[in-house]
């Protein structure tokens, strides 16, 4: 078995004192999509964010082994971490080919993959993003991190709020950009967790309360509607 790029041990965080995320702890393995599910408000954005570093946190997070959770959230972005974040972070103002390279952090940009993943993108490169439908944005927001060679990669909710034929479009570039890094994934369409996830963490008030194969879990209407809340 290959070894876990991401360990969370005993993961705590607080928002303005209250817990939001309670002793968290999972293996990520380094390849494919693990999707972190869970009803709405359960901590998985935060879970996210305090592996980043963006919440006041406790416990353990290592990346392939080693310990990042000591580290500010530049830093721990500098390994590898790449981070998507749910709200689409694109500079409205800015050109699609702008909002891409203020992302390049590495000498040798990943220029070529996201021509080939987002090819919508390179013929938009001098329109303004903020002119982008959502789902384009929503793009650039991955060909924003994908651009940097990251170790694992944290999408939050990139599907949310948009159009069932777009789903289908970014479902397939991650599923692309996943061959290429591990993504730890939330999403509430269940469709294209199936689509994408061999494994499924589940959280409900901020602990973790499934773990295992997300077939298992989907293929099983009675436990998808306990943990998760739908049929
Ligand atoms: N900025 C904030 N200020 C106060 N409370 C917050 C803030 N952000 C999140 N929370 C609270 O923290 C808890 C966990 O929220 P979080 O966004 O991590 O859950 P989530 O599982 O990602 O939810 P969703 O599926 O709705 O995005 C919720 O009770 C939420 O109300």
């Amino acid at each position: 078995m290959s070894e876990s790029i991401l360990t969370v041990s005993d993961l705590n965080a607080n928002i303005e004192g209250q817990q939001v995320v309670e002793s968290v702890s999972f293996e990520m393995l380094p390849v494919g999509v693990t999707a972190l599910l869970g009803r709405n408000g359960v901590g998985k954005t935060s879970t996210l964010r305090a592996i980043l570093g963006l919440i006041e946190r406790s416990g353990e997070v290592r990346l392939a082994g080693e310990r990042i959770d000591r580290e500010p959230t530049h830093r721990i972005v500098q390994r590898g971490v790449g981070y998507v974040p749910e709200d689409r972070e694109v500079f409205a103002s800015l050109t699609v080919a702008e909002n891409l390279r203020l992302a390049e952090r590495d000498s040798s940009p990943n220029r070529e993959l996201i021509a080939e993943l987002f090819p919508d993108l390179t013929e938009r490169s001098h329109q303004l993003a903020g002119t982008l439908s959502g789902g384009q944005q929503q793009m650039v927001s991955l060909a924003r991190a994908l651009v940097n060679d990251n170790r694992v990669l944290l999408v939050d909710e990139p599907t949310k709020g948009l159009a069932p034929l777009i789903v289908v479009d970014v479902a397939r570039a991650l599923e692309r950009a996943a061959e290429t890094v591990p993504v730890l994934l939330v999403e509430q369409n269940l469709q294209v967790v199936r689509m994408l996830a061999e494994r499924a963490i589940v959280l409900e008030g901020g602990r973790v309360v499934y773990d295992g194969s997300a077939e298992e879990l989907l293929g099983n209407g009675a436990l998808t509607k306990e943990l998760l809340g739908v049929a």
